[in-house]
């Protein structure tokens, strides 16, 4: 019998290079696949061997469910602010597949469509506070804006004079994720406030105390049956409610990059004038392709297997490059150009465009969060091009590509706010 010759991965030598990650962030992945002409290349980040990867070719392998899975892929940092203990981001099999359409049960068209009258009456709202106020800092005013909106969506009740508190413990969740020290701490603490407020609200929705609306996040989740027919306990459903409300209030960081486009692209500007859903769908796409937000994922093989000639052992560490697929030369004409137009000859494959994971919504991990992010980010977009009038001061626009996530540096100051 022949035995099999194997490619050897091209290989960054030395101990190990998680710093390089810090330094260099976003493109940490991209400058070695350049570097060494090759699409998959192998390292050594925390402590352990890892084979990083980009492109289509590469999302379809990483998304093959008989080729990977998550559990021991997220490092517990992650898992302690980001993610929360015992959430759908770490199961697989038969296990990830129920409680996924636990997730997905809650965005039907009729939940999308009501989630995006509800953030156009919250910007609408917020639009007109605005202009009562000398300077509007987006970033943190989106936050709480996205709030009220998530929590009205998910039948969380929220007071009046709670949104901005609580919309920073979620901002806290979402800055810990790549951080130490403070940052870091501030997350963690910031993570279990809101599972003890949310976790609370289960069981009250349980005995009756409170009611929540039957088709939202908060009673279906609360009465969701896992796969013994037994309710989840009450920590863990408040994880995964907080996996809806915390991505959610995440947007504002995309609310910031769409101004962002909006004030440095005037000619594309002009084309939303009419506000024509298309034109909108293909910016707001070109706003998740083009900008940095998730850096790249993790998983592990199941099995020893080999792929283009190359062999993955069992249980190393393997990410997938997201935003180096986003802008692979093979995938995107002139990927560093910002054009929207793009999006109206784009093929609609699974794994080329990917800022919110690729593969399935349903079998696989991709985001359960894309279809609704795209209809807040589209009535966001709206509000920007559209139905305010603005100055933009002089101020650092700039963003980096070590932060993640990553955010243009003045969180977007606007002034003499107007709601047309
Ligand atoms: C703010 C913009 C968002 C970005 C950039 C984003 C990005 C991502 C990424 C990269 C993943 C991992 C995919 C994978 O592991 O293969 C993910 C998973 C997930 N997202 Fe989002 N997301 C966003 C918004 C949302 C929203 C609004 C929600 C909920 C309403 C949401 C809920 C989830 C859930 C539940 C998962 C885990 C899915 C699973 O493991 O099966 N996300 N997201």
């Amino acid at each position: 019998m022949q035995v099999e010759e194997k490619k050897l991965l091209p290989k960054e030598e030395g101990l190990d290079h998680s710093l390089s990650v810090l330094r260099e962030g976003y493109l940490y992945i991209t400058n070695r696949t350049i570097g060494f002409q090759s699409d998959i290349f192998e390292t050594r980040l925390l402590g352990e061997r890892a084979i990083c990867m980009r492109g289509e070719e590469a999302a379809k392998l990483f998304y093959d469910n008989d080729k990977f899975e998550r559990i021991g892929a997220a490092p517990k940092r992650v898992i302690n602010t980001l993610f929360g203990e015992g959430g759908v981001q770490s199961l697989d099999g038969e296990e990830h597949h129920h409680r996924k359409n636990m997730f997905m049960s809650v965005m039907s068209t009729e939940a999308l469509a009501q989630m995006r009258t509800i953030t156009r009456k919250h910007w609408a709202l917020a639009a007109q506070r605005w202009e009562t106020m000398p300077k509007v800092q987006l970033y943190e005013e989106a936050q709480g804006l996205l709030c009220r909106a998530a929590c009205e969506w998910a039948g969380v009740p929220l007071r009046e004079g709670e949104a901005q508190e609580k919309a920073a413990w979620f901002g806290a969740m979402i800055e810990a994720t790549a951080a130490i020290g403070i940052k870091h701490m501030k997350g963690k603490n910031a993570r279990s406030k809101t599972e003890k407020w949310i976790s609370d609200l289960v069981e009250q929705v349980r005995t009756g105390e409170i009611e929540a609306p039957e088709q939202s996040t908060l009673h279906t989740f609360a009465m969701h049956r896992d796969l013994k027919g037994e309710l989840l306990d009450s920590q863990t459903v408040a994880v995964e409610i907080i996996n809806i409300l915390r991505p959610i209030v995440a947007i504002a960081i995309y609310i910031c990059f769409t101004a962002l486009a909006v004030i440095q692209q005037p000619e594309e500007r002009k084309k939303l004038a009419t506000a024509e859903e298309d034109y909108l769908q293909n910016f707001v796409q070109e706003v998740r392709r083009f900008y940095p937000f998730f850096p790249f994922l993790p998983a592990r093989p199941i099995k020893d297997f080999t792929w283009q000639g190359y062999g993955f052992e069992k249980g190393v560490l393997t990410l997938l490059d997201l935003y180096g697929t986003n802008h692979h030369p093979d995938l995107w004409d002139n990927p560093e150009k910002f054009r929207p137009d793009r999006f109206r000859n784009w093929n609609g494959s699974p794994f080329n465009f990917i800022p919110q994971g690729g593969g399935d919504h349903y079998t696989g991990h991709r985001c359960a969060g894309e279809w609704i992010t795209i209809e807040i980010m589209k009535e966001s977009l709206d509000y920007l091009a559209n139905k305010m009038e603005y100055d933009i001061p002089q101020q650092d626009l700039s963003f980096s590509f070590h932060e993640m996530p990553s955010l243009p540096h003045s969180r977007i100051v606007m002034i003499n706010v107007k709601a047309v």
